[in-house]
C-alpha cells in the first residue's frame, strides 16, 4: 500500500488522516473533533453499475430517480406536478437518464462503448448470464478500466502533466488524480482468493481485454485480475433513500475506512456520490469507522461475511465479549443461515420452515388478541416504574412495553446531550465536550415532551451503555419463552410481517410490529444509525394511519395513540436530521407527516 502525498493533503482537507498497522493495514482517523451528523468526506466513483432488476427506475449515469428531493428541483421538472419518465437510450433501449446532460456525460465516459441496439448477439457477453454477478464484475472491470486508460493515457501526455502542475488545483477537491492514486493503493487480497475466484477472474480480465474499445489499452490483463481483485473487497453496494440496493459503485476513498459491527460513522448516497456522515461525536485520533455489513446480523453470520469477503477476522468492540456492545450478540443468539436451510430443503426436510409459518401465525395471533395497547401503556407508563413478571417468561407485547419507554427517549437523550426536555427532568449530563455543541436538535424544531410533564419520572441518570447494560441484565433474569422476544430470529419474522401489514393496510398490526422492531433496533443499532431512521419514519406513517382507519371504522381514539405518533415524528426528525439531511425525500416526507397530524390535532381543538 503506497500512500500518495496527493492523498494524504486531501484527507488533511477533511481533517483526516491515515495510520497503519500490521492488522488492519491503513486506517482512518480523525484529527479534529467531528460532529455527529457532520459529512467526514465524499467519494466519487470510478465506476458504477446498475442493477439489472431497476435499471429503468433510476438514471444510469448520476443513479437519481426521478421525483426525489433533488431531482425535482432541477429545471426539467420544476414547472410540472409530475415528474417526467426517465428517457431511454434509443439505441441499446435498456440504459435510462435523467436528461440529455447525464446521457452526455454517460455516453463520453462509457456508454458510446456498450451500447449496442439489442437485437444484436454482441450485446450477449460470452458465457455469461445477464443476470449474474459476473455480468456485474464483467461491466465494473469494463467502466473502471475505460476510466484508468484514459486517465494513464492523459498522464503520458507531457504537455498536460506540464499544464496541470502550472495549475495546482485545491487540496480539498477529490481530482481524478486523488481517486486514481487512492484506487491503486487499494488491497487485492489476491494471496487469498479461492482458486475458483481467480479462474473467474481471468477469464472476465480476458474477455474485457479483448473489447475492441479497450485493443489499446496500457492495461495488462493481470492488472485487470488485480481490479477484481479490489472490487471483491473494496466495492460499495449503492443504494437509495429507502436503503433498497440499486447497484454497485468503485468508491476509492470511501474504501480507505476500515470496518466496525459498531460503527460510528455511516455510508449515504447523494445520487451516485458517497457520502460519509458522523452518526457519534468522534474525538481527535479516534478511528472512523464504517459498517461492510448488516450489522443487525447475529456475530457467526457477520464474522462470515467478513472472512469470506474481506479476509479478516472482526476484533470490534461488538465482537469481543469484553464490553456491553459485545453483550448484545449472546441475547441476539443465532440465526439460520442460508446454507443450513438450502441443507434442509434439499433433504426435503421441511419442518422448519412449518415451524416459521407456525410462529408468523403465533406472532399475528398474539398481536390480534392479547396484545391491547391501551392496557399495556397504562401498565408500563414510565411513571410507575412497572416490571413485568420476573417469574413468567417474558412475552412480545410485555417486551415491548417494559423496553420502549426505557429505551426511548433516554437511550437516545443520553447519547446525545444536546436534546433538550421541558417538564420536570433535567437532561443528562454529557462527559463529552464535542457533542454538547451539537447545534442542530430537536430543541430546534420542537421540544422534546415526551412524555408530558405531568407523567414524567426524572431522568433515571447514566450514560448510554449504562441505560443498555440495564436493559440487558433485566432481560436475563426472565425464563425463556416459546417465542424469545429478542432473538434475531424472532426479528427477522416480525420484520417481515411489518412489510406484509404494511402492504395490507392493516395499519394497527403494523404499528405494533414496528415498536417491536424500534426496540430491537435501539439495541443493534447506534441511536443515529440510517436504519433507525429509516425505521422510526415508517412507524410514524403506521401509527397516523392506524389512528386514521381508527377514526374511519369508528373507533375510540384514544389520546397514547396520538402521543405515539408525536413521539415516533419527533425521533424520526431527530434521526433524519442527523443521517439522510434536510435535502433528503425523507425529511420532505417527515415534516409533511407533522404538518398533516399537526393540522388534524387543531381541527379537532
Ligand atoms: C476497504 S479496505 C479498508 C482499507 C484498508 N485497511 C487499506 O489499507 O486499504 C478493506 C480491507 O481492510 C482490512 N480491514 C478493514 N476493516 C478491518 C478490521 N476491522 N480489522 C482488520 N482488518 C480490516 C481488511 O483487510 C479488508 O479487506
Amino acid at each position: 500500500m503506497s500512500t500518495t502525498e496527493s492523498l494524504r493533503k486531501y484527507l488533511a482537507s477533511y481533517q483526516l488522516a491515515l495510520i497503519e498497522d500490521k492488522e488492519k493495514g491503513r486506517s482512518v482517523i480523525a484529527t479534529a473533533p467531528l460532529e455527529r451528523g457532520s459529512i467526514i468526506t465524499t467519494s466519487q466513483p470510478l465506476g458504477t453499475v446498475p442493477l439489472k432488476a431497476n435499471r429503468h427506475e433510476f438514471c444510469n449515469y448520476c443513479f437519481r430517480k426521478l421525483g426525489s428531493a433533488t431531482a425535482t428541483a432541477t429545471a426539467a421538472v420544476q414547472y410540472s406536478n409530475a415528474p417526467p419518465p426517465l428517457q431511454r437510450c434509443s439505441r441499446c433501449k435498456s440504459a435510462y437518464f435523467c436528461d440529455m446532460a447525464c446521457f452526455k456525460n454517460a455516453w463520453l465516459s462509457y456508454h458510446q462503448f456498450v451500447c449496442r441496439p439489442p437485437s444484436n448477439d454482441n450485446d450477449k457477453n460470452d458465457n455469461l448470464d445477464d443476470e449474474d454477478d459476473s455480468q456485474l464484475d464483467l461491466e465494473m472491470t469494463e467502466r473502471v478500466a475505460l476510466n484508468v486508460s484514459r486517465f494513464m493515457k492523459r498522464n503520458q501526455s507531457k504537455e498536460q502533466q506540464q499544464q496541470e502542475e502550472s495549475q495546482p488545483e485545491p487540496n480539498d477537491e477529490e481530482t481524478v488524480q486523488v481517486t486514481m492514486e487512492a484506487f491503486a493503493s487499494l488491497m487485492d487480497h489476491l494471496d487469498n482468493h479461492p482458486r475458483y475466484l481467480l479462474d473467474h477472474y481471468q477469464f472476465i480480465a480476458k474477455t474485457v481485454r479483448e473489447k475492441p474499445y479497450l485493443c489499446d489499452t496500457p492495461l495488462q490483463e493481470k492488472d485487470l485480475v488485480k481490479f477484481l481483485g479490489r472490487f471483491k473487497c473494496n466495492n460499495f453496494a449503492i443504494y437509495d433513500e429507502q436503503l433498497f440496493t440499486i447497484g454497485e459503485g468503485t468508491y476509492p476513498i470511501a474504501s480507505l475506512f476500515n470496518h466496525s459491527c459498531r460503527p460510528n460513522a455511516a455510508v449515504l448516497f447523494d445520487g451516485s456520490l458517497l457520502v460519509i456522515k458522523a452518526i457519534d461525536t468522534i474525538e481527535p485520533n479516534e478511528e472512523i469507522t464504517i459498517a461492510y455489513v448488516d450489522i443487525a446480523h447475529s456475530r457467526t453470520e457477520r464474522q462470515k461475511i467478513l472472512r469470506d469477503k474481506y479476509f479478516f477476522k472482526c476484533t470490534c468492540e461488538r465482537c469481543r465479549d469484553d464490553n456491553i456492545i459485545g453483550r448484545i450478540d449472546a441475547m441476539l443468539g443465532e440465526e439460520e443461515s442460508d446454507w443450513d436451510r438450502a441443507e434442509r430443503l434439499l433433504n426435503n426436510n421441511n419442518h422448519g420452515d412449518n415451524k416459521k409459518q407456525d410462529i408468523s401465525q403465533q406472532i399475528m395471533d398474539l398481536i390480534n388478541n392479547d396484545w391491547d395497547l391501551l392496557e399495556m401503556t397504562k401498565t408500563y407508563n414510565r411513571r410507575n416504574g412497572k416490571i413485568p413478571d420476573q417469574s413468567k417468561p417474558l412475552s412480545l407485547q410485555y417486551y415491548v412495553h417494559f423496553l420502549l419507554p426505557f429505551l426511548t427517549p433516554y437511550l437516545w437523550s443520553a447519547s446525545n446531550p444536546a436534546i433538550q426536555f421541558v417538564g420536570t427532568r433535567s437532561p443528562p449530563n454529557s462527559s463529552s465536550s464535542s457533542s454538547a455543541n451539537s447545534s442542530a436538535t430537536l430543541k430546534h424544531l420542537t421540544e422534546f415532551d415526551d412524555p408530558p410533564a405531568h407523567a414524567a419520572l426524572p431522568y433515571p441518570g447514566g450514560s448510554y451503555r449504562e441505560i443498555l447494560e440495564s436493559a440487558i441484565d433485566q432481560l436475563s433474569t426472565y425464563p425463556p419463552a416459546d417465542i424469545i422476544p429478542f432473538r434475531i430470529t424472532t426479528l427477522a419474522t416480525c420484520t417481515r410481517l411489518f412489510f406484509d401489514t404494511m402492504m395490507e393496510g392493516q395499519w394497527r398490526q403494523a404499528t405494533k410490529l414496528g415498536m417491536y422492531i424500534l426496540v430491537q433496533y435501539s439495541i443493534i443499532y447506534p441511536p443515529y444509525h440510517p436504519m433507525l431512521a429509516q425505521h422510526l419514519l415508517l412507524l410514524a406513517k403506521s401509527a397516523w394511519n392506524s389512528i386514521i382507519q381508527n377514526e374511519i371504522q369508528g373507533r375510540k381514539l384514544e389520546t397514547f395513540q396520538e402521543r405515539g405518533v408525536r413521539r415516533w415524528i419527533l425521533l424520526a426528525k431527530e434521526a433524519i436530521l442527523y443521517t439522510f439531511g434536510k435535502q433528503s425525500t425523507m425529511w420532505r416526507e417527515v415534516l409533511e407527516l407533522e404538518w398533516i397530524f399537526i393540522r388534524d390535532q387543531n381541527l379537532k381543538k
